[in-house]
């Protein structure tokens, strides 16, 4: 009896000497040891034009997180922070696998067309995009067809057109003034009797706000069925892409963004910024006016980037 009683008071002595080594050796996380650090990441982020509520909002969920985190004392509070940060922005930016556009149209050979929806306001590089992005499917060996479905801005078309030509792939054009979802269909069937994989349609983008805008992409949206429908935001315009991703999203849906222009950004953080307001992956991004300049987006780089 009295061998098991000492092995029990053995067991609670070597239980305590290892608590007060435990105590000793490391220490709980408060707020208060994390707020310095996470102000200067809040500067930092904000100078690297991540929207304020992004921001905000990414440095709330670091601080939620580490609170009552146990580190070595020692430890620098400032690499544990960076490196949560770190880790939160990449999951921000990495929700999942992205689609590889190029192999799942080439699948849709000879039965329904991929169809992608291309949507965004004026200016933010649409047209060029599209181009890109029939340039990229043409490498992969896929010919689209574009949807010059832009039937409201004079222009439109024939910008769609001369890329076209340049490109190599057919057109499908509509009338000015006329109904865009009839020139997206007819884009579809086109498509579907001449065997080709993919259509890329191009839609209006006057300004957002317009409702007639909403009612026309809605009224696209149910006649031809896109796969994705994709917007496509210029990154130099910070707090206004977020709104238009907002806008886009509630309207219609997004499944995915296009962001352009990043080779003129060298700071990233309207990446950030839309990622965080709509949740939807970035696909690709603009890095150029070249055919060649778009790229499939890694969420690595932009946060090294942002993290110098
Ligand atoms: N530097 C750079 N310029 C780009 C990029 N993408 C587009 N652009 C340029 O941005 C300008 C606007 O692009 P468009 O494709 O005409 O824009 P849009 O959205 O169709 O706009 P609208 O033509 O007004 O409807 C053009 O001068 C493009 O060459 C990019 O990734 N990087």
């Amino acid at each position: 009896m009295f061998g098991r009683l000492r092995e029990a008071l053995n067991r609670a002595s070597e239980h305590i000497a290892r608590g007060i080594v435990d105590t000793l050796a490391y220490k709980e996380l408060k707020p208060e040891d994390l707020e310095p650090v996470l102000d200067d990441i809040l500067i930092d982020l904000v100078e690297s034009d991540v929207a304020l509520e992004a921001a905000e909002s990414i440095v709330a969920g670091v601080k939620e997180g580490l609170t009552g985190y146990r580190v070595r004392r020692g430890e620098p509070v400032e690499k544990v922070v960076r490196d949560a940060l770190r880790k939160a922005l990449l999951t921000l930016l990495d929700p999942g696998p992205r689609p590889d556009l190029a192999a799942e149209a080439r699948r849709r050979c000879g039965g329904r067309p991929l169809v992608i929806l291309f949507l965004g306001v004026n200016g933010t590089g649409k047209t060029t995009t599209i181009a890109k992005v029939a340039y990229m499917l043409r490498k992969a060996g896929v010919t689209p067809v574009i949807a010059a479905a832009d039937t409201f801005r004079a222009g439109a078309q024939e910008q769609l057109a001369v890329h076209a030509e340049k490109l190599g792939v057919p057109i499908v054009r509509g009338r000015y003034g006329g109904d865009p979802a009839s020139v997206a269909y007819d884009a579809v069937k086109h498509a579907e009797s001449r065997g080709f994989c993919a259509v890329l349609v191009d839609t209006a983008g006057r300004m957002h706000v317009d409702s007639n805008l909403v009612e026309e992409l809605r009224k696209i949206v149910r006649v031809v069925k896109p796969d994705y429908k994709i917007l496509v935001v210029d990154s130099l315009t910070g707090n206004d892409a977020v709104e238009q991703a907002r806008l886009f999203d509630e309207a219609v849906g997004v499944d995915g963004v296009i962001v352009t222009k990043v080779d003129a950004d060298p700071k990233g953080g309207t990446l950030v910024s839309v990622a965080h307001a709509i949740r939807k992956p970035i696909l690709y991004i603009g890095t150029g006016q070249r055919y060649e300049d778009l790229r499939p987006f890694d969420p690595q780089k932009i946060v090294d980037q942002l993290l110098g």
